[in-house]
């Protein structure tokens, strides 16, 4: 049984409370479907979300099979089944792909034979068998309702949320879907909670569940419902409803209670004994079916699998991204080797023995200078624009990584994905880009123009700084509300890398001092040229204004960089975005 008593939600708004949801109370008994109408606006997702845990309850109790939620602890993610407005699989994937990830992120199985014989049950069940195989992008509204429905239900829920899944959808589809949660309903007790637009198909459900303004202004069987409201058709309901405010209607409702609930009663003994709704024999313990749930759920390593086998197959099946990655990987070091002819040349030295005039002497002196202004600026430039390049892949890496399916994370969240999973996941797929991209541009540049000094140490620079522009976009996209956000944040962040590193143009010191330990590019740059051959090293030393930093400082302080930013990604994944 799930009953709510006297449950607020409430908002601040212009300095005052505002109940998005006042004082509801009603009791949904096991194996019910009930469905959740009012005109729009009226917090019927408000209420589901309050239900659901998303929203937390500001006034009032929440009831789950005698477990008073809000004292003693929310549903367990396998408890609940949330299908939401929007949609929760991924184009690139099958049907049988999203169910089967599903499955895996949400149910702990003993052996492959228990995961297929669940996916299949789950895709007969919702009818999308002979579909399996199909890509979602494909899929009609209708399919895609029901791909909603059969991730949820991998988990046998015995509380299913929907919200809104026949919206948009043709009135054949949507008589469907409302067969299909009624079905759901009628087996091992599920309660399933529908909110709709619609008031077709009322004679499906249980029991109506008509909001007006946040507060319950109708709750009992559809077939009582124009007559509860004294109007011939349902179409009429909702300009009734207008007819008076809503406080009206909550205590008119309150005086009806009890009749029109011991008529919902009477129908159910008749659907329990025709056998058109059959219940669990007997009552669980709360704390029994809490321990039960909790060994179900999947290890902290498997859900780390599965999110990061699932992560490689949508980048492989996602053309367009393969393709602009190896495109990025093959273009980018060739635009570098184009400018690294000056970098080769020789720098004349200075003779050991003294000239024997003046103007030999001078002479030789511009010789050598002009060699170190030409090699030197060659060598700091061509460093540079490695560095940057790289800053550019990383941040073109992972933008929109995390805020570009925001959503469907916060779903699988809300499902039981733990965050420190899913960011080690990410972690995992962007390390490998990583990896590939830097040391690509190390070996490829040097075959060309060999870095005159410890190339080693270059290529390790070069990792880090694509690694500290990977991670710090990655928390970028943690943190943001959306990816259009993320992106253009993280390109202003790559834009500022140059100017801002001091490798052109020396910065004033009282800008240096603030922006230096921040800017990546910088220590990657003085980090590589550390580790030039002294004369080199001398001629890009005489070429710049900037001062260089040691090898170790630039080490520790990108590896910082990369620390910080992967603290603050997890802080980002952490955080409840639901909106
Ligand atoms: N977190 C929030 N902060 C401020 N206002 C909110 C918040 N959540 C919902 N609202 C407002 O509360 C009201 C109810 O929203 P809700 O989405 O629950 O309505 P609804 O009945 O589901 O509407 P619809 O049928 O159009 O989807 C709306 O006016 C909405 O703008």
């Amino acid at each position: 049984m799930l009953e709510l008593k006297d449950v607020c939600f409430t908002i601040r708004k212009d300095g005052e409370d505002a109940n998005l949801v006042d004082k509801v109370s009603i009791q949904i008994p096991k194996g019910h479907f009930m469905a959740i109408v009012g005109p729009s606006g009226c917090g019927k997702t408000t209420l589901l979300k309050t239900i659901a845990g998303l929203n937390p309850e500001s006034d009032g109790a929440l009831i789950w099979d005698g477990r008073d939620l809000s004292k003693e602890g929310d549903f367990s993610p396998s408890e609940i089944g949330y299908v939401p407005q929007f949609s929760i699989a991924y184009d690139p994937l099958t049907v049988d792909e999203s169910v089967e990830a599903a499955t895996r992120l949400r149910v702990k199985t003993k052996n492959n034979a228990e995961l297929d014989q669940r996916i299949d049950r789950v895709l007969e069940e919702t009818g999308l068998a002979p579909i399996a195989d199909r890509p979602v992008k494909v899929l009609s509204g209708g399919q895609k309702r029901r791909l909603g429905l059969a991730m949820e239900l991998v988990s046998d829920p015995k509380l299913l949320l929907c919200d809104e899944v026949t919206s948009g959808l043709d009135p054949r589809s949507e008589r469907e879907i409302v067969r299909l949660l009624h079905d759901l309903s009628r087996k091992d007790g599920r309660i399933v909670l529908s909110v709709t637009h619609s008031l077709a198909h009322l004679e499906l459900y249980d029991s109506i569940l008509v909001l007006h303004e946040g507060r319950v202004a109708y709750h009992g069987p559809p077939d009582q419902l124009t007559h509860y409201f004294s109007v011939k058709d349902t179409e009429e309901v909702y300009p009734r409803l207008a007819g008076q405010p809503s406080d009206r209607w909550q205590s008119s409702w309150e005086k009806h209670r009890v009749s029109y609930y011991k008529m919902l009663e009477r129908n159910r003994e008749k659907s329990v004994a025709s056998g058109a709704l059959s219940l669990p024999p007997a009552k669980v313990e709360g704390e029994e079916v809490k321990d039960e749930v909790a060994t179900k759920m999947p290890g902290l390593v498997s859900q780390f699998g599965t999110l990061l086998s699932r992560r490689w197959r949508i980048f492989f099946r996602d053309r367009g991204q393969v393709l602009l990655q190896l495109a990025i990987m093959i273009c980018f070091p060739l635009l570098v080797i184009l400018f690294s002819d000056k970098a080769k040349d020789p720098i004349r030295k200075y003779s050991d023995t003294r000239q024997s005039d003046m103007q030999e002497e001078v002479q030789e002196h511009q010789n050598v200078r002009m060699d170190q202004v030409k090699v030197g600026s060659a060598v700091s430039g061509i460093i540079m624009f490695q560095v940057v390049l790289l800053a550019l892949m990383g941040s073109n890496n992972s933008a929109r990584e995390i805020a570009g399916e925001r959503l469907i994370y916060e779903k699988e969240k809300f499902g039981g994905l733990r965050p420190s999973a899913y960011l080690a996941s990410k972690v995992a797929f962007l390390s490998c880009l990583v990896i590939a991209q830097s040391l690509w541009m190390a070996f490829f540049v040097n075959t060309f123009g060999q870095f005159r000094g410890d190339f080693v140490q270059h290529a390790g620079f070069l990792l880090l700084v694509n690694g500290a522009m990977t991670a710090i976009c990655l928390a970028i996209s943690s943190l943001m509300r959306t990816a259009e956000q993320a992106s253009l944040l993280s390109i202003y962040l790559v834009g500022f890398q140059l100017p801002l590193s001091g490798a052109v143009l020396a910065l004033p010191e009282s800008v240096e001092t603030y922006t230096r330990p921040f800017i990546s590019s910088y220590w990657a740059w003085s980090g590589s040229v550390e580790g030039l051959q002294t004369q080199v090293h001398d001629a890009v030393k005489a070429v710049i204004d900037t001062t260089l930093s040691s090898r170790d400082a630039c080490l520790y302080t990108l590896a910082a960089h990369i620390g910080v930013a992967l603290f603050a990604s997890w802080l980002g994944t952490r955080r409840h975005q639901w909106d």
